[in-house]
């Protein structure tokens, strides 16, 4: 450490590893809690599923498939039946009752066939699907909806207004045999009921939301997200919406930050702290660190006569210091009591781009890394560069770009720290190591896709 509580300037791998140092104790015995998996709850409060790993291996409650059901619009038969059919010698099957999805299934008599839709289920007495398209006739449209073979269009009630039960053979003929089993979608060919439908740890996108809803289960156990407070700081900044008055800007870091925070698996509360008075951020700080794992503040920690975070958190021991990276230069981190919890503690620079990329290049990657998330990375690519451009010596830079398909990558707005909008319009962090001061066009440089 320096003089007034300053770290010397370290490398990015440096300020990489204190991060993860610091963060890693938020990811040892997690906390779980319930989620309710309903429509109901996902169309009132979608965010909570957002970046949801399950915290237990949850088993089956039943079988997937649940039945026997049918792979294919056509009819349900016994093989035996079909064994002499061929395109000299047809076999001629009575047309049994029609049972589509939903309906329960009368047991199949020998000698007939069911017209069958896809995930109706398989009659007793059937043990294969001939799809409509291999029958004659090769369509429904011909065939009566819901009759039994035995009944006739008078008998079901129907009348000459209803041409499809009026014009309907009673028989359907096949001209192949058929294996058994053919079409069925056997019970617990998915999953069995009592296995382990997913294992703890297993992140819970649409395809694992999907099949834990296909069980019917409504309540899973999941690990809680780290609660991140997370306070962007400024005399300066006001509320999105609101009025300035002169000297004021709208705040976008509590935005950008909450956006990246929640992409990044964690859940988010943005307070505010529009003073530089350090009693303040104290006062904010002390009111919501029980109710969070980790917290972030943004602004305050470079060389100005009122650094709000600086101020108040340095005394607590919270270190600031500088990592040799532009932008995103001046960075605090360590651990502070606050109304007798201990939290860690991350402050990043106000600038809106240096607080973003500092996001990128600690924060995420230690976020997703610690939490297992696959991959933990942004896709990195070597993309060669459209125009030169200097660095500044023993500074690992870090601009924005944008990747063409052909493997170039345009510089987007200069390397200054405000420039937010250039962020926005870039799909690229284009890194440039301390040790390089000067690229040619065509030099190959490393980037980051932000974009997915
Ligand atoms: N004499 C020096 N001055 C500065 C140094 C230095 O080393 N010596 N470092 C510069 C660098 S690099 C950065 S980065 C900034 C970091 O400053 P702070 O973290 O103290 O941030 P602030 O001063 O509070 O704000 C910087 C800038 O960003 C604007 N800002 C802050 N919060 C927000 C917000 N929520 N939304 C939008 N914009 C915000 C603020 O108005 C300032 O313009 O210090 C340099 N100075
Ligand atoms: O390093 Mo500062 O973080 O340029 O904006």
């Amino acid at each position: 450490m320096g003089q007034d509580g300053r770290v010397n300037r370290r490398s990015t791998e440096e300020h990489r590893a204190a991060v993860d140092a610091l963060l890693a104790p938020l990811f040892e015995n997690r906390v779980s809690e319930l989620l309710e998996v309903s429509p109901q709850r996902l169309a009132e409060h979608s965010g909570e599923f957002r970046a949801r790993v399950l915290a237990s291996d949850l088993l089956s409650p039943t079988d997937l498939p649940n039945f026997d059901n049918s792979q294919m619009d056509g009819y349900a038969v016994s093989w035996f039946d079909l064994v002499t059919a061929s395109p000299e010698n047809p076999v001629e099957l009575l047309v049994a009752a029609q049972i589509a999805a939903g309906d329960g299934a009368e047991p199949l008599a020998s000698g007939t066939a069911a017209p069958i839709m896809t995930g109706a289920p398989v009659p007793p007495g059937a043990d294969a699907i001939v799809p409509i398209e291999q029958a004659i006739p090769p369509r429904f449209a011909a065939i009566a909806s819901s009759e039994t073979a035995e009944e006739t269009p008078e008998a079901s009630g129907a009348t000459s207004d209803t041409p499809v039960a009026a014009s309907a053979p009673a028989t359907v003929s096949f001209i192949e045999p058929v294996t058994p089993g053919t079409f069925i979608r056997r019970t617990g060919s998915d999953v069995r009921a009592g296995a382990v439908l997913l294992p703890a740890g297993s992140p819970l996108g649409p395809a694992q939301l999907g099949v834990i809803a296909g069980t019917g289960l409504t309540v899973i156990d999941v690990v809680r997200r780290i609660r991140v407070l997370l306070v962007s700081t400024g005399h300066e900044i006001r509320e999105p919406g609101t009025t300035l008055g002169a000297g004021q800007i709208f705040d976008a870091n509590s935005v950008s930050l909450s956006v990246a925070l929640i992409e990044a698996g964690c859940e988010v509360t943005a307070v505010p702290c529009r003073s530089d008075d350090a009693v303040d951020l104290l006062g904010i700080l002390a009111a919501h660190a029980s109710a969070h794992d980790l917290i972030i503040t943004v602004g305050g920690v470079s060389a100005g006569a009122r650094e709000v975070v600086r101020d108040a958190l340095g005394p607590l021991g919270v270190e600031f210091g500088t990592v040799a990276m532009q932008p995103g230069g001046p960075q605090g981190f360590g651990r502070a009591t606050l109304d007798d919890v201990v939290r860690p503690v991350l402050s990043l620079p106000g600038n809106p781009v240096s607080a973003l990329v500092s996001f990128e290049m600690f924060v995420r990657p230690a976020l997703r890394r610690l939490a297992q998330s696959e991959p933990a990375d942004r896709m990195r690519e070597v993309a060669m560069i459209i125009g030169a451009t200097d660095s500044p010596p023993g500074v690992y830079q870090v601009r924005r770009g944008f990747v063409h398909d052909d493997g170039t990558v345009e510089l987007v707005g200069g390397p200054s720290s405000h420039l937010l909008h250039s962020y926005a319009s870039s799909n690229a962090l284009v890194h440039i190591p301390a040790d390089v001061e000067h690229l040619d066009a065509g030099d190959p440089v490393m980037v980051w896709r932000i974009d997915e």
